[in-house]
């Protein structure tokens, strides 16, 4: 937990003295700068507890507000708020954006708006002639004069007409309003994706990758949601509320006075009662989320579940929050039914109040009876629309947040442009690298410096080994040079330009081949897997990088071949296969520069011979950094580099480092001493 000097103790005074009743605005204004303050002096992953010395009353209250608000998640629990900070800033609701996605739906959109609008208009009329319906019927009865049918054939027929044009309104705007709905979607969705895929390496060590996916579904559906209901709804709730207010008013303005001061009260306790289900009804889906991860995390780890016999407590702990999410769901039902069984009896109560008022106003001759069942009608559809109002006003806060998150994302600017400076040289490469005086840190740790002065030339084809300490900064160095991150200071030289003038797709496409420790594969067949490399690669092509990675042999022997589908990350491949997988996927673009993450430190030693016989293979004619963990693999190397501290210490070949008996020596004792063990 973590308590702030200035931060706190102003906010204890606001909230000591917010008690009692002052406007939940202040409080809001107050506990969103408190918080918005700590969380800027605190790192992002932290989560942030602030203890107010306040009652609960009155922290749930701004709470709930400065979560709604805010978008942030909060739990208040024993007086105390916990906030998470990684969702601390407030994104701001772009219209301009809105606008650059729904302008090429417009005439749609102004479809969809005119027919709702006739449509509540027709609405307001309904009413109306129900009541000159009911004044024939009644007129015929109090007279008897002539047919029936002939009576109330013309009412009938214009509310038959009316009917069927609302329908036929209805219909086209919801058709309108969906096909809007589900272009504006679409196109944020693939806006979104691109975006995402354009922001540098530090925007997801800084973003949870479940967060940024929950923006490209859940967001975007809530916001579409939104979208639709404020043009379908709204609209017709307002235009309904005020014409069936004035057609009342026209009716009788003494029972209008009536449901002007009974209609508001009910719809408003409604409303309430509506919001506490909601937040039920919230947080028992959010207990279903929490019941689903569990099972989630379970499934999508199995095989460390069941290596270590764990299949009772994941059942156990699923069970346990399936629990919680019953009980939730089971208090959410009895809300409904109580807040149902109560909305009929006020509904039926007001139907019967109307009806005894009226008929006083009839018996007096002040109202005819059609006029009466129009104010019923009318006052049931104000009664409606009011409801959906106040629904509508939580709506229309959360697809705001939604949306303001959406565009948050689409509107951020990588750091390190797509396309990097642009430029591809003409002449052709010869693979000399050069870190000159580098200097970094990660910008998720901008205090922790990785790299201080760092300098190191990486020959054309010659092979370079870098070692040291675990955490040294060994892969941050090839993480620079395929500019994942710029460096804080100094500046990395291919054939003496400067990486930031390079165009990135070339740099990264072309220029550097990378094989990691942990290939990760894509659930797609081999062949596809290996193009990834080169997307335009022919099937032959394939083939000879395979053979050149060690891999054909095994891939043949599989019954569907190149064709076989890896499963989900390569999970239906031994790690040694995957690995040759990713060579010949690195192979496959012929890269003048090659970088080998701990490449052969995941497999056995069967599997490194074969890999290991792949990369000396892969590695001839290019200039190779070797990143090394197993000293024995990078004995050959024409230079091995020692760090320390976030600098080369010591630099030479095998031999002339174990004479030297500096810290490459002791790196070999070491592991030699380890080995024996
Ligand atoms: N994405 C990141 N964000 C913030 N810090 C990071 C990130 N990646 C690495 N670090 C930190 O940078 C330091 C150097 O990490 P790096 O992975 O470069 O070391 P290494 O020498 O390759 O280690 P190892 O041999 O264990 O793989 C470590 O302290 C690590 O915690």
């Amino acid at each position: 937990m973590i308590s702030d000097g200035t931060v706190l103790p102003r906010a204890n005074r606001y909230y000591s003295s917010q008690q009692g009743g002052k406007p939940t605005a202040l409080i809001w204004r107050v506990t969103q700068r408190a918080i918005g303050q700590l969380a800027r002096r605190t790192s992002n992953s932290q989560r942030v507890s602030l203890k107010f010395l306040v009652g609960p009353a009155a922290l749930t209250v701004s709470a709930r507000l400065f979560c709604h608000v805010a978008c942030c998640e909060a739990d208040v629990n024993n007086n105390e708020l916990v906030v998470d900070a990684d969702q601390q800033t407030v994104p701001e609701f772009k219209w301009h954006i809105l606008w650059q996605f729904v302008r090429p739906q417009l005439l749609a959109l102004i479809g969809a708006v005119v027919l709702a609008f006739a449509a509540a208009i027709l609405n307001i009329q309904i009413p109306l002639m129900l009541g000159d319906l009911v004044n024939v019927v009644a007129r015929y009865l109090r007279e008897n004069t002539g047919s029936y049918v002939h009576e109330i054939r013309i009412p009938a027929l214009k509310l038959l007409g009316l009917y069927g044009i609302q329908g036929l309104l209805t219909t086209g705007y919801i058709i309108l309003l969906s096909r809007l709905g589900e272009r504006v979607a679409a196109d944020m969705r693939k806006a979104l994706f691109s975006s995402l895929l354009r922001q540098d390496v530090a925007f997801y060590d800084a973003n949870k990758t479940g967060q940024v996916v929950n923006r490209l579904t859940a967001d975007i559906q809530e916001f579409k949601s939104s979208f639709k209901l404020v043009i379908s709804q709204g609209l017709r709730s307002i235009t309904q509320t005020v014409g069936c207010f004035v057609s009342l008013y026209i009716m009788s303005p003494k029972l209008t006075g009536l449901t002007v001061v009974v209609l508001p009260c009910l719809v408003g306790a409604g409303a309430l009662i509506g919001t506490f289900l909601r937040r039920l009804s919230r947080l028992a889906q959010e207990q279903v989320a929490k019941a689903t991860g569990v099972a989630d995390e379970a499934l999508g780890n199995v095989r460390t579940v069941k290596a270590f016999a764990m299949e009772e407590r994941e059942l156990e702990l699923y069970a346990h929050e399936v629990d919680k999410s019953r009980d939730m769901n089971e208090n959410l039902g009895a809300g409904i039914a109580f807040f149902q069984g109560l909305s009929n009896i006020a509904l039926n109560c007001i139907v019967l109040g109307t009806i005894f008022a009226g008929g006083s106003l009839i018996s007096r001759n002040e109202m005819s009876p059609g006029d009466l069942m129009s104010f019923l009608v009318a006052s049931q559809t104000v009664q409606r629309s009011m409801a959906s109002i106040s629904i509508l006003f939580g709506q229309i806060v959360r697809g705001l947040s939604a949306g303001a998150r959406v565009f948050e994302y689409l509107d951020l600017k990588p750091s390190i442009p797509p396309s990097g400076g642009g430029c591809i040289p003409y002449n052709s490469l010869m693979g000399r690298v050069d870190f000159m005086d580098i200097s970094f840190s990660y910008p998720t740790r901008p205090g922790h410096q990785i790299l201080n002065k760092f300098n190191l030339t990486l020959p054309p084809c010659k092979t370079i080994a870098i070692v040291g300490e675990s955490g040294g900064g060994k892969s941050t160095v090839a993480s620079l040079l395929e500019r994942f991150y710029d460096p804080t200071g100094g500046v990395i030289m291919l054939d003496g330009l400067d990486i930031r003038t390079l165009d990135l797709t070339w740099l990264r496409g072309q220029v550097i081949g990378f094989i990691n420790q942990e290939p990760v594969l894509f659930a797609s067949s081999v062949m596809d897997n290996i193009r990834f490399g080169k997307p335009d690669a022919t099937d032959a092509e394939v083939i000879d990088a395979a053979k050149q990675a060690n891999a054909h042999r095994f891939i043949t022997s599989f019954p569907n071949g190149y064709n076989t589908v890896v499963g989900e990350r390569g999970v239906t491949l031994s790690g040694g296969q995957k690995q040759r997988i990713a060579i010949a996927r690195a192979l496959i673009k012929n890269p003048s520069i090659l970088v080998l993450d701990e490449a052969t430190s995941a497999l056995d030693a069967e599997s490194e011979r074969v890999v290991q016989e792949a990369l000396d293979r892969a590695t001839r004619g290019r200039t190779v950094l070797i990143i090394a963990h197993r000293l024995s693999t990078i004995q050959a190397a024409d230079l091995i580099c020692v760090m320390s501290n976030g600098r080369i210490v010591e630099a030479g070949t095998h031999s002339e480092l174990l004479t030297k008996g500096g810290l490459y020596f002791d790196l070999i004792r070491r592991q030699r001493a380890e080995g024996q063990k």
